[in-house]
């Protein structure tokens, strides 16, 4: 993990933008032998007159004349295969490393989570890494003495705060550094993969800050191999291929992109892939509404209230593989409904719908319904492979013997399922049994 403020300021005309990238580029010199490095660190220093220096291994490009610029507020995604220069392009913005062509430049603070190792001192404690970091960020002492609770609280990794960092699994070092990140008031806060080391319960807990951060108008640029995390969180997306910067646009053509990509590389042929209908920014207007109020307004039937929870009635999203849940939905009639139906709907978060029914298909008669509030809950249990599941409800008639659709939320929720330690992935659990014979 790294903090820093940027060296390079845009000019002031260009201030709704926070971060540009012009025609930049990263050459590694690469040796086949160890020996090689050194003759060629002789070979340049030592020049015999009359004879040109004698070149020792060769220019690898990690970066290609990439160019892109984000604006204020926006949260764009990163992805590409593994060696395509992601890790290279984030360093180069964090600072920690040095184009070797082309420009840089950043309009505030940067708050970067890099690959591990990075950042924190190995024999300093948690607690002395949170007050370094954050001094180093310009933090004043009094305002992280004020969120250090926070801090500490959000890592969760208890007595280890006052423990070395070298004692710390990947796992702890992540929710640290995750933490701190977060909590030193970033203009840009740069996630290269970090998230993937965490459980699923830490990752959760991140993608639900990096929400509130894109609510509090923090640009973010985020590495990931998750198309799904990409489709969710981010409003763009750049697509690198060794090197080069082969796509800048929508998520969902990114994505294609990128899966087709990979399929011909894999010596498949192109599929269409299905990718989301909507994008993040409607995702995010989504989960604002049902976050405020969840509430849909028609001048039928409005829906008030979605509630997730447990079979006690507690407001839960995570549940174990199998446990009992309940989706609890209030709505207000407006005018007489006297063949009403409602839906319910279980999607990926790429919108694809894995499940579906309504009251109609389950020949459920609900008799007429006069203008009023109702609830009503669905009961269900989590039997499904370890993954999100986002929560579709509808309310509406079948009066006229079709379903005529009078409110509908399209995100009212999701639950997150942990995944069982011998179970599959994706988003069935059939739960296998296997016999080999011989
Ligand atoms: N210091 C270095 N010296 C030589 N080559 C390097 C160096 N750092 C990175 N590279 C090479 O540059 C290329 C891009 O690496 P980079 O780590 O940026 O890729 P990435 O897309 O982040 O990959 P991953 O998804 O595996 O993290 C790789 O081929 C890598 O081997």
């Amino acid at each position: 993990m790294l903090m820093q403020t940027a060296a390079n300021t845009l000019p002031e005309s260009t201030d709704t933008l926070l971060v540009n990238v012009d025609h930049l580029s990263k050459v590694f010199r690469i040796y086949d032998k160890p020996a090689d490095r050194l003759r060629q660190s002789f070979a340049s220093r030592v020049k015999l007159p009359g004879r040109a220096a004698r070149e020792y291994g060769r220019n690898f490009w990690a970066l290609h004349d990439v160019s892109f610029s984000v604006k204020r507020g926006e949260t764009i995604g990163i992805i590409g295969r593994n060696g395509s220069g992601k890790s290279t392009l984030l360093q180069i913005i964090a600072g920690t490393l040095s184009p070797s062509s082309g420009e840089i430049a950043v309009n505030g603070r940067i708050s970067a989570l890099l690959e591990l190792g990075a950042g924190f001192n190995p024999e300093f404690s948690g607690r002395e890494n949170v007050l370094l970091s954050a001094r180093i960020m310009g933090v004043s002492p009094e305002e992280i003495a004020a969120r250090f609770h926070e801090i500490e609280a959000f890592a969760d990794i208890g007595e280890f705060i006052d423990q070395p960092v070298k004692t710390y699994s990947s796992g702890m070092y992540v929710r640290l550094a995750f933490a701190v990140a977060i909590h030193v008031s970033p203009d840009l806060l740069v996630v290269d993969e970090a998230l993937a080391v965490g459980d699923t319960a830490f990752q959760t807990k991140c993608l639900t800050r990096i929400r509130d951060m894109q609510k509090a108008g923090v640009t973010i640029l985020l590495v990931t191999h998750s198309t799904n995390t990409l489709v969710e969180y981010c409003d763009r997306a750049i697509y690198l291929k060794r090197g080069r910067l082969i796509k800048d646009g929508p998520c969902r053509d990114v994505v294609k992109l990128y899966a087709n990509d990979l399929v011909d590389e894999e010596g498949g042929r192109a599929i269409d892939i299905p990718v989301p209908e909507g994008d993040a920014s409607e995702a995010r207007e989504q989960a604002d509404t049902v976050s405020e109020t969840k509430k849909v307004v028609s001048d039928k039937t409005s829906i008030l209230d979605v509630k997730i929870t447990d079979e006690d009635g507690r407001e839960r999203t995570t549940f174990a593989f199998d446990d009992p849940f309940r989706i609890t939905v209030s709505i207000r009639v407006a005018q007489p409904n006297h063949r009403p139906c409602f839906g319910v709907q279980l999607k990926s978060v790429d919108d694809i719908v894995l499940w579906s029914t309504t009251t109609q298909h389950m020949n459920i008669e609900l008799g007429s319904l006069e203008a009023g509030t109702y609830h009503f809950t669905w009961s269900l249990r989590a039997n499904f492979s370890g993954n999100r599941y986002v929560v579709a409800i509808g309310v509406g008639d079948v009066e006229s013997g079709e379903y005529k659709r009078h409110a509908r939320l399209p995100y009212a929720g999701h639950i997150d399922v942990l995944p069982q330690s011998n179970g599959g992935s994706g988003w069935l659990a059939p739960c296998p049994v296997f016999d080999f014979t011989k």
